[in-house]
């Protein structure tokens, strides 16, 4: 299978079969019905174009208050469990002993984007964050550890799967579009982006 590196990301192209890809979005399907999605408001009071759930011990989210991890969904619920074919990925690309105990789901709309940002919200920046696409591709843009530098970009396609890790953690990234109607894996279009990490 074939590696790309993007500032320091690991992206393992096609790491996920088209049979595995429909075997997935099952999965997320069954996440999203027990934990639906939600547009987090910013801190700021901007609605996210991004639609946002999470399973594991812990879920990320934005409102009024900021950004962070909770316990329970905004609904109130507890979030379900991670499941085992996503902690499976984890597993095979990073052959770490630690296991995530956060697995936010992010849907894009055709229209939805993510602007750049640093994933600071876990408590210690030596476990990688591993980043699966379904679904439409979408445009990585990744720099540097600050803010304002130089950029590259990368389109994402479905199945490919990302580590940041390493000297890159803390690199600045974000999605600037979807490509409508570039894959058929969701009947509706848009993208499913999951991400697997080591909150607390
Ligand atoms: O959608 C992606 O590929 C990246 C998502 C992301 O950076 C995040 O959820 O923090
Ligand atoms: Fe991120």
């Amino acid at each position: 299978m074939t590696i790309l590196r993007l500032r320091g990301f690991e992206i393992h192209k096609s790491h996920l079969t088209l049979s595995a890809q429909r075997t997935l979005l099952d999965t997320v399907r069954g996440v999203v019905k027990q934990a639906p999605f939600f547009r987090p408001v910013m801190p700021g009071g901007q609605q996210m174009s991004v639609r946002m759930t999470s399973a594991g011990d812990y879920g990320w989210l934005s409102d009024a208050q900021g950004y962070r991890y909770a316990e329970v969904h905004p609904n109130g619920s507890p979030w379900p469990a991670i499941p085992s074919d996503v902690l499976t990925i984890w597993n095979d690309l990073t052959g770490l002993e630690r296991q995530p105990d956060s697995c936010l789901i992010n849907y894009y709309a055709s229209d939805a984007k993510m602007g750049l940002h640093q994933d600071r919200n876990e408590t210690d920046f030596r476990w990688p964050v591993v980043s699966i696409s379904l679904g439409d591709e979408g445009l990585l843009r990744v720099g540097g550890q600050k803010r304002g530098g130089k950029t590259d970009s990368l389109w994402l396609q479905s199945g490919d799967v990302v580590v940041m890790g390493g000297e890159a953690r803390l690199n600045y990234h974000g999605i600037d579009r979807i490509r409508a109607g570039s894959s058929t894996l969701l009947p509706k279009g848009g993208r499913i982006n999951i991400t697997l990490r080591v909150a607390t």
